[in-house]
């Protein structure tokens, strides 16, 4: 397949602007890596060291993870980054990055992925910082809760009529249905995702986070693909506090107060 894994995930320590946190600090060590998928090859040394040797410019870009309780962004963001299906997750407030190798060009992907929060102001707020620092959305519902796909399609537009994409043609998003496995269980059809998807312009994947390693690797790569196609002027930088868990703190059950 497409893409290589080129290094270790490391979480990003947002007091300074993501653009600069390129230099970010590296956390206690990740957990290990799963074995490698016959499809992705490790390349060897860094991103940048491939740029050099392909002389390919390097891409750089933040996909948010968005959705409500318990649908699946933690497992969706753990598959990508590690390859592993680990079940349970910490509710921790993360922003990790990885580099890829995408058709031959390094990819450096910032990924924020937050637990859902009842409390209505924070969640605006958040939101807000969410739509001015992404070039792209992974909308995540599970296709066992009717609830979570109407909260993707109110997501959907949310997204699209703020002010930071107003006036914009495509935004990036991807709607994603996860838990297929749970087929049984089942109260959303995957025609009711695709037509959500094909009538808002968006893609559309149906995923199992916890089965299937590759269709979740196929849904960031059609996402980069659209933001590589409509790549949007350099976003500005966040002013966090810090939003700051290493990777290991994926498999614990903690919650950040650093927001
Ligand atoms: N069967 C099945 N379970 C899944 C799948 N993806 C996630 N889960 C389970 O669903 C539960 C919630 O997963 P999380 O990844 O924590 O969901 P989340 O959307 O990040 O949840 P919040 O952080 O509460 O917003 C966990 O028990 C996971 O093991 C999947 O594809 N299939």
């Amino acid at each position: 397949m497409w893409w290589l894994l080129s290094s270790t995930p490391t979480c990003l320590r947002y007091n300074c602007s993501l653009r600069t946190a390129a230099v970010a600090q590296p956390h206690p060590p990740p957990p290990p890596h799963p074995p490698t998928p016959s499809t992705l090859q490790p390349s060897p040394g860094s991103g940048m060291e491939r740029l050099n040797s392909n002389a390919l410019v390097k891409m750089e870009a933040n996909i948010v993870v968005m959705g409500t309780e318990s649908v699946g962004k933690s497992a969706l963001t753990v598959r990508l980054l590690t390859g592993k299906f680990i079940g349970e997750y910490g509710d921790i407030e993360s922003i990790y990055s990885r580099d890829f190798t995408l058709d031959g060009r390094g990819v450096t992907l910032n990924i924020w992925d937050s637990p859902y929060s009842e409390d209505l102001a924070a969640e605006m707020s958040l939101f807000c910082k969410k739509v001015r620092w992404a070039d792209g959305y992974v909308l995540v519902y599970s296709i066992c809760d009717r609830a979570s796909f109407n909260a993707v399609s109110r997501l959907v537009q949310r997204i699209k009529s703020s002010k930071d994409h107003l006036g914009t043609d495509k935004v990036p998003i991807v709607v994603v249905g996860n838990k297929k496995d749970l087929h049984h269980r089942r109260t959303v059809q995957s025609e009711e995702g695709r037509l959500l998807a094909l009538s808002t312009d968006c893609l559309f994947y149906e995923v199992s986070a916890a089965e299937n390693y590759h269709s979740v690797i196929a849904l960031f790569h059609g996402l980069v693909d659209r933001i590589k196609d409509v790549r949007p002027v350099m976003k500005r930088p966040l002013r966090f506090k810090g939003i700051v868990k290493s990777m290991s703190a994926v498999f614990t059950r903690r919650r950040t107060d650093s927001l």
